[in-house]
C-alpha cells in the first residue's frame, strides 16, 4: 500500500496500544472514521522470537483500507533485522521501532523506553535497520528517559539515519503517563527534523488536536486513549481541520459502540467473567464522558455479569439516548482499566 507521509492536511494515527489495538479494534475504529495510519501492538524481538501470529492478523486481515505499520520492540540488532525482514514480506506500511515503552519490566531489559538511555546503541540499531529496510522506517519515542538531556542527540540520530516519520510522546519514560505533556519539545523536534512528526500525548478531542497542531506545527497527531473513549475522534479531527462544525455524538450512538465492542469478542468459549472484565476495560475510558457525576463508571465497575453490565449501559445511555456524549472527559473522572471495584 502506498504511504504518502507528506500531506497538505494534518495526518492522524491511532496509537499502538498493547492488548487494545488488535485487528478487531482497528476494524471497529474504522467504522467510525479511520485515522490515516494504524500501528500494530509491538512485536517482541529477541533471539527466540518469531512473528507473533495474533498481532500479525492486524496486518494480514486489515480491512480498514488504511495502511498499518508493524511495530517492533527489542535491542538485539541481528534479531531486529531478522524480524524486520520477515515483517516486510507482509503488506505493511513500514517498520516502526518502539523507543518509548515506560513499563519498568520492559525498560529494565534496555528495550522500548530503555533504549533512550543509550544513544550509541540507538545509532547502531537505526543504522542497521535503515540498511535492511527498503521501505518506510519509523520511530515512536518519548522525549527522554529520566530527563531531556539527550533529546537533541537522539533527534540528530533520527535525522542522520533518514527515519521516515517520528511519533513523539511529549513525556519522559520516567513520567509514565503522569504530569503534563511538553508540546514545546514536540515543536522543537518538528523544527529540528527533516521527517514529519506526529504529536502524541493527551490529544483528547478535535479541539485539543487543533490546539496541539497549532502549538507544535506537527505533521499530524497520534491518538491513543481518547480513541478508546471516543472512536469518532478521527472523523471529528478531520471536520475541525476542514473548518466544519464538529459532529456531536449522542449517548444512543455510544450504546451502539459498546455493542460493537461486545460483538468483537463474542467468543463463547471465553468465560463470562473474562468477557465482562474485557468489556469493562473499554467502558472505563468511555465512562469518562457519559455523566459528570460518574454514575455510569461507578455502576459499571460493580457489575459482575453481562446482564448487569448491559443493564447499566441501557439505563445510563438509552434512557437518556438524546443526551450528549461529552467531547472531553468530565473533570475528576479517570479510567482505571485494571482495577474495577
Ligand atoms: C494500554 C496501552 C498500551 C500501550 N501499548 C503501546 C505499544 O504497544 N506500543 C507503543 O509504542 N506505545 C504503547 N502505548 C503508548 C501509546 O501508544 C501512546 O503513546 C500513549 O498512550 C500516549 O498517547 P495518548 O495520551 O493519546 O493515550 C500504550 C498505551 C496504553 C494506554
Amino acid at each position: 500500500m502506498k504511504v504518502p507521509l507528506e500531506s497538505a492536511v494534518p495526518l492522524t494515527a491511532l496509537a499502538p496500544m498493547q492488548d487494545v489495538t488488535d485487528v478487531c479494534f482497528m476494524s471497529t475504529i474504522a467504522e467510525y472514521g479511520s485515522p490515516d495510519y494504524f500501528f500494530t501492538e509491538y512485536f517482541r524481538v529477541h533471539p527466540d522470537s518469531g512473528v507473533d501470529k495474533y498481532i500479525l492478523r492486524s496486518i494480514t486481515e486489515n480491512t480498514t483500507g488504511r495502511p498499518v505499520f508493524a511495530q517492533m520492540i527489542g535491542e538485539h540488532i541481528p534479531d531486529l533485522v531478522r524480524i524486520a525482514r520477515l515483517l516486510m514480506q507482509y503488506p505493511i506500511a513500514g517498520i516502526d521501532l518502539n523507543m518509548g515503552c515506560p513499563a519498568p519490566r520492559v525498560y529494565r531489559k534496555n528495550v522500548g523506553g530503555g533504549l533512550l538511555k543509550d544513544p550509541d546503541k540507538i545509532d547502531r540499531i537505526l543504522g542497521e535497520l535503515r540498511a535492511a529496510v527498503d521501505g518506510k522506517l519509523t520511530v515512536k519515542m518519548r522525549v527522554g528517559f529520566e530527563d531531556t538531556s539527550q533529546f537533541d542527540r537522539v533527534l540528530d540520530l533520527i535525522d542522520r539515519h533518514d527515519i521516515d516519520l517520528l511519533s513523539l510522546h511529549g513525556r519522559t519514560v520516567k513520567q509514565m503517563y503522569h504530569g503534563s505533556v511538553d508540546y514545546d519539545l514536540i515543536a522543537h523536534a518538528v523544527q529540528r527534523l527533516r521527517c514529519p512528526v506526529l504529536a502524541n500525548g493527551n490529544v483528547s478531542s478535535a479541539a485539543s488536536a487543533m490546539e496541539v497542531l497549532s502549538q507544535t506545527h506537527a505533521a499530524g497527531v497520534m491518538v491513543g486513549r481518547a480513541a478508546i473513549r471516543n472512536p469518532w475522534i478521527f472523523r471529528q479531527i478531520r471536520e475541525a481541520v476542514a473548518g466544519k462544525e464538529v459532529s456531536i455524538v449522542r449517548l444512543a450512538q455510544v450504546r451502539d459502540y459498546i455493542d460493537r465492542l461486545h460483538q468483537m469478542q463474542l467468543d463463547k468459549s471465553v468465560p463470562e467473567k473474562s468477557r465482562v472484565s474485557h468489556l469493562k476495560m473499554y467502558l472505563n475510558f468511555i465512562g469518562q464522558s457519559v455523566d459528570a457525576a460518574g454514575v455510569f463508571l461507578r455502576d459499571m465497575r460493580k457489575a459482575q455479569t453481562e446482564a448487569e453490565l448491559f443493564g447499566v449501559c441501557d439505563r445510563e445511555l438509552l434512557d437518556r439516548a438524546g443526551g450528549i456524549f461529552a467531547p472531553e472527559p468530565y473533570v475528576g473522572l479517570f479510567a482505571r482499566p485494571s482495577c474495577e471495584g
